[in-house]
């Protein structure tokens, strides 16, 4: 059984092991037909930003040391007009990545609870 007294971040592995799932997913995301079109014509910097500020949000928002300096979810995704089915085919890569990683079945939910309550703040149509 998993150690719940444990943070959530050192469970999944810490830093390396965020950073591997963010590299893992990004990639799944912009290629989707559905949602490539959110990364269409991006400069390489602004894309290594994205991948970092994800990163750091994840690992401080699962118990990591670290401080997150990017925006909130509402400010960062607003006017996109992300729709119900464009958060469905996010959920779908993100289980993807999970399994590819062998995530544990406790540590998956938690995952996944945590992204879904971003999703009022995300999905805007
Ligand atoms: C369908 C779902 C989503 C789409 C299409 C999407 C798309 C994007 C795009 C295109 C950006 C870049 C915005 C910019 O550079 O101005 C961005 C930023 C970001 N997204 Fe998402 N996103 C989604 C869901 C999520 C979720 C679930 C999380 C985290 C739990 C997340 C975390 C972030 C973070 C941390 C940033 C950077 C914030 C900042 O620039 O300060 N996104 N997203």
């Amino acid at each position: 059984m998993a150690d719940e007294s444990t943070t959530l971040y050192a469970r999944l592995g810490g830093y390396d092991a965020i950073a591997a799932v963010a590299d893992n997913l990004l990639p799944r995301l912009a290629s989707d037909p559905q949602l490539g079109r959110f990364w269409q014509h991006r400069g390489n910097d602004g894309l290594r930003r994205e991948r970092q500020l994800l990163i750091d949000f994840l690992c401080a928002k699962s118990g990591g040391s670290l401080y997150y300096t990017g925006r909130d979810m509402f400010t960062s995704h607003q006017g996109m007009r992300i729709s119900t089915t464009d958060w469905d085919a996010f959920i779908g890569h993100l289980n993807a990545t999970l399994e590819a990683f062998q995530v544990p079945e406790q540590e998956k939910q938690e995952v996944l609870a945590f992204i879904n309550s971003t999703k009022a703040d995300i999905v805007e149509v």
